[in-house]
């Protein structure tokens, strides 16, 4: 009976638009990074950016999240402005540069740390997240002593943690092995399934093509839908 609940919940909200971009543009003095974007994010779905270095990936993605103001135009997160009605979006795991974690802690200390703020989610359910990305064994070493791989499924395991609706990741499989770039893929793959709403960057097509539906190229200031 509660599966069916579940699945019946899961149809009316996949395919509602839980983020837009209206008529975004986003310049830094004299500097165009895009132009007049309208953009809509369902939630069920998957998007994929793609693009060379310095194209704007992680700038388009700051706008979305608020971390940054459109020059013109508005982000509306579950019906809110971002920037006037809403800081920033919430309920979103947001992966854009380096989180700071610190370095003299353990993965499982910072990840306390972090979900103190909350106080969503319980110590059982942060290792079972540390196991998910096969960072249980080195649970307990000192984040400075991971390595660039190990860091980096640290901060998506923060992102996913706290089981937000929408995933915002730029360049997400970076510094991973072959490995753990397909065991990441199948957990966001089952997050979409999910009806959770992923945004991913790469500058390597295979890799946004391997988990998203929807995939568009960023270049010249302009986005541009490459998958039908
Ligand atoms: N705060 C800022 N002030 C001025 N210019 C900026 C700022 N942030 C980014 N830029 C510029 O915006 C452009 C796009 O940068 P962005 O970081 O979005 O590129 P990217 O596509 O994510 O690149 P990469 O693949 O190398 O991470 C670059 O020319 C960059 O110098």
């Amino acid at each position: 009976m509660q599966q069916i609940c579940l699945d019946l919940e899961m149809r009316v909200y996949m395919g509602e638009v839980i983020l837009k971009i209206e008529n975004g543009t986003k310049k830094f003095k004299n500097e165009l990074i895009f132009q007049n974007v309208s953009m809509e994010f369902e939630k069920g779905n998957s998007y994929g950016f793609v693009g060379p270095n310095g194209c704007g990936k992680s700038v388009f993605f700051k706008t979305l999240c608020g971390y940054s103001l459109l020059t013109e135009g508005q982000v509306i997160y579950r019906g809110k402005i971002i920037g006037k009605e809403q800081d920033f979006i919430d309920d979103a795991g947001i992966v854009i540069e380096e989180p700071e974690f610190i370095n003299s802690l353990s993965g499982l200390e910072n990840l306390k740390i972090l979900a103190e703020i909350q106080k969503k989610i319980s110590e059982a359910e942060i290792i079972e997240v540390l196991k998910q990305f096969d960072l249980y064994e080195d649970r307990n070493k000192k984040v400075g002593k991971y390595s660039v791989g190990m860091k980096q499924k640290l901060r998506l395991a923060q992102a996913v943690m706290e089981k937000p609706q929408v995933l915002i990741l730029d360049e997400p499989m970076n510094g991973l092995d072959k490995k753990s770039v397909k065991k990441v893929e199948d957990i966001l793959k089952a997050f979409v399934e999910n009806g959770g709403t992923l945004l991913m960057t790469s500058h390597i097509e295979q890799q946004v093509e391997a988990c998203c539906k929807i995939v568009y190229e960023i270049d010249g200031g302009e986005i541009l839908r490459v998958t039908d």
